[in-house]
């Protein structure tokens, strides 16, 4: 298991990539399932949860090709020969559930293991297969699959979801672009990685109205085509860098990201002392002054996203005066308290709350890594502790983000990735 050395202390200066999202591409790409022509996705991250997708999408029978001068370039080809997601990729990333409503639109039937739990929470699917039964699948849990019927195909339905769920959202979005007649969704998701969905659907010839509002209307079409079609840029890895310049007290320009996609994380920069400057294809933060206190809430977008909870809790934990974090979207993603703790940090959580009362420095220490972004808020937290951190089971960080240690390294960070033979 590959750990990270990281020497802090050192302010960052420099400018930094912001690459594809991960939580953009990984839907998009199960898009290709929706039609046997060619989709052809630039700003793809190279990280490992897009090596299991393409692995998952291969046994589905596309065919895979890389682009020889653009690693990030990727086309996805071919016709469904196996609608069966297995338990051995899907147990490795939960995202594997978004091949459901494409195989079950296309085929009339579909077989996909469970994902199960994760470290953050017990995140069930039922709404995912709420909203398709919705639309006429028929489903049944058998040894640990879900088995979807629609054997005379889908057809259109109206679904309330009674709470937010990025991820059913976007599988029936799929769903519905291949049902017979009109689907209306209400309360869904509208993240800025739906409306990337929908705009690649779009291209694809899908027929879909609401666009950014939580009521969309999609009108099902017989066919859809092939595509091109460029990832928006990942603003939770934007949001993490800009904390990293927060918490070191320096300056990084982050090039390919857009303030408006960021909702209300720059707000919460701003509050706590961080300076953000939008630029043309680019945003600058800086912090020159103290950092304050706040109190955050996790909510969907365009409320603070959970995916940057734990990367707000390390900034904070050396903010002046007390702030609190209400995590509501998941029960259990506070894992990365203790560690921060053993940093020096002082945090108590009650509930779903933490307090966080600021301390004047941290003190390196070994630490691990429990989660994706858990992963990151110890990176934060070692490069502006005194002294060495040693970060381990970098496996949660190799998911989602591209080239940590070289993009940290450009901007003056010692960090440094220790290989284990
Ligand atoms: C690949 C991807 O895009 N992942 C993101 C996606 O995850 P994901 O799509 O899994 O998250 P959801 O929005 O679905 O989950 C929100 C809440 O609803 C619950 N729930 C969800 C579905 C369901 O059928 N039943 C149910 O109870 C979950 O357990 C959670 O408590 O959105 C989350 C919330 O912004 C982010 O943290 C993840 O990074
Ligand atoms: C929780 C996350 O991802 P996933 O839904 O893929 O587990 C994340 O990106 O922080």
């Amino acid at each position: 298991m590959d750990r990270f050395l990281i020497r802090g202390g050192r302010p960052l200066y420099g400018d930094i990539v912001i690459g594809g999202a991960k939580n953009a591409a990984l839907p998009i790409m199960a898009c290709a399932l929706l039609t046997p022509e060619p989709l052809s996705l630039r700003n793809v991250p190279s990280i490992v949860d897009i090596r299991t997708m393409c692995a998952l999408l291969q046994q589905h029978g596309l065919t895979i090709t890389y682009n020889d001068k653009d690693p990030h370039h990727i086309t996805f080809q071919g016709d469904i020969a196996n609608t069966e997601a297995p338990y051995n990729i899907v147990s490795k990333m939960r995202a594997s559930i978004l091949v459901l409503g494409p195989i079950l639109a296309r085929c009339g039937k579909a077989k996909v293991s469970l994902p199960g739990g994760c470290a953050i929470g017990t995140r069930p699917v039922n709404l995912h297969l709420d909203a398709l039964k919705a639309l006429g699948a028929e489903i049944e849990i058998n040894q640990g699959y879900v088995i979807a019927t629609a054997p005379k195909g889908l057809r259109g339905g109206r679904f309330v979801f009674p709470f937010v769920s990025v991820g059913a959202t976007e599988n029936t979005i799929m769903a519905a672009c291949l049902a017979k007649g009109r689907t209306e969704l209400l309360n869904a998701a509208r993240e800025p990685e739906i409306c990337d969905l929908i705009d690649c659907l779009i291209a694809m010839g899908a027929k879909i109205e609401g666009k950014g509002t939580s009521h969309l209307i999609i009108d099902g079409v017989d066919h859809l085509h092939g595509a091109e079609h460029s990832i928006l840029f990942d603003r939770i890895e934007c949001g993490t860098y800009a904390c990293a310049a927060g918490i070191t007290g320096g300056e990084l320009r982050l090039i390919g990201a857009d303030i408006h996609a960021m909702g209300s994380v720059i707000h919460a920069l701003e509050e706590a002392g961080v300076e953000v400057f939008p630029e043309k294809n680019a945003i600058l933060v800086r912090r020159t002054g103290d950092l304050r206190g706040i109190d955050i809430m996790t909510e969907p977008y365009p409320g603070f996203p959970t995916d940057m909870q734990a990367q707000f809790m390390a900034l904070l934990s050396i903010s002046e005066g007390a702030s609190m974090i209400t995590e509501t979207i998941f029960e259990n993603r506070f894992m990365h308290v203790p560690e921060l703790n053993r940093m020096g940090a002082r945090i108590n959580v009650h509930g779903s709350s933490a307090i966080i009362r600021g301390v004047h420095s941290l003190s390196g220490a070994p630490v691990m890594a429990t989660d994706l972004r858990a992963s990151f808020s110890l990176i934060l937290a070692g490069l502006a502790a005194a002294g060495e951190t040693s970060l381990n089971r970098i496996y949660h960080l190799d998911r989602g983000y591209e080239a940590v240690d070289q993009k940290l390294s450009a901007c003056g960070a010692q960090i440094e990735r220790i290989k284990t033979k």
